[in-house]
């Protein structure tokens, strides 16, 4: 099979022939539909501890934009759904070539045109590699955000006045040491959807805890655009690199808002 991807030679139907898990009863992304889900009154507002970093890449690694640290700075995330401190391991985002699809997580059916991934994997393993084989949904936490269009994210601009040196796949730039990740998250991280589910892209790995934020963040037109500019492996803009939702099953979707 060609590499995987998002078009229709290598897109998410085919993903099952070389991870059979793709048909999984935990898989993500999902449709969260405020109908079905059920509020928890035990989830407390989660703490993201995020240090800048020294030396970290923006990169084009085919398939998404990533910031990607070269090692642990003791960032962490804890507290909401989570029982231990999960280690910062990267970011990333999915977006769509318009503004009407793009989001992975779709609410009561609703695509937003992008939605940012920060990847934590449990400090009780001795290794993010060892997180994601570690079986079970608490391998990972990821946290989602939805973007929409408005005013300009000045937290963001940062990164997404790289996106234009890693147009083409497999480039990579460095990150400023002065970005402050932090400054991307809302002050207080309260009111979020949570479930058990997967990676939502190949190895599919049904290790994550997410963590999907009802608020999304704004984005100006520009910036957004800026994402439409990315080219994948087929030399085609990476526009559409969201997977569709799969079927629930018989978990359950937490809030921690009414
Ligand atoms: C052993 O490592 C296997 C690869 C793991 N990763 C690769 C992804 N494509 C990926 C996608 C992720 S997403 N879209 O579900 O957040 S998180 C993540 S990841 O955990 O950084
Ligand atoms: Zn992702």
């Amino acid at each position: 099979m060609a590499p995987w991807g998002y078009e229709k030679d290598n897109g998410p139907a085919h993903w099952h022939k070389d991870c059979p898990i793709a048909n999984g009863k935990n898989q993500s992304p999902i449709d969260l539909i405020n109908g079905e889900v059920k509020y928890d009154s035990g989830l407390k507002p989660l703490t993201a501890k995020y240090v800048p970093f020294s030396d970290a890449k923006f990169l084009n690694n085919g398939h998404s934009v990533q910031f990607q640290p070269s090692a642990g700075n003791g960032s962490e995330l804890t507290g909401g759904p989570l029982a231990v401190k999960y280690n910062f391991e990267q970011f990333h985002f999915h977006w769509g070539n318009n503004d009407t699809e793009g989001s992975e997580h779709r609410v009561d059916g609703k695509m937003y045109p992008a939605e940012l991934h920060f990847v934590h994997w449990n400090s009780t393993n001795p290794s993010f590699k060892d997180a994601v084989g570690s079986g079970g949904p608490n391998g990972l936490a990821v946290l989602g955000f939805f973007l929409k269009v408005g005013a300009e994210n000045a937290a963001l601009k940062p990164i997404t006045d790289l996106i234009p040196k890693v147009k083409d796949a497999g480039t990579s730039v460095t990150v400023p040491s002065n970005f402050d990740m932090q400054a991307i998250l809302p002050a207080t991280l309260t009111d979020y959807y949570t479930y058990d589910g997967s990676l939502t892209t190949p190895p599919l790995a049904e290790c994550v805890k997410w963590i999907v934020f009802k608020q999304p963040l704004e984005v100006s037109a520009a910036q957004m655009e800026a994402f439409r500019s990315v080219i994948n492996r087929d030399g085609k803009p990476m526009g559409g690199n969201y997977r569709p939702p799969c079927p629930l099953h018989d978990r359950a979707v937490k809030t921690s808002f009414k």
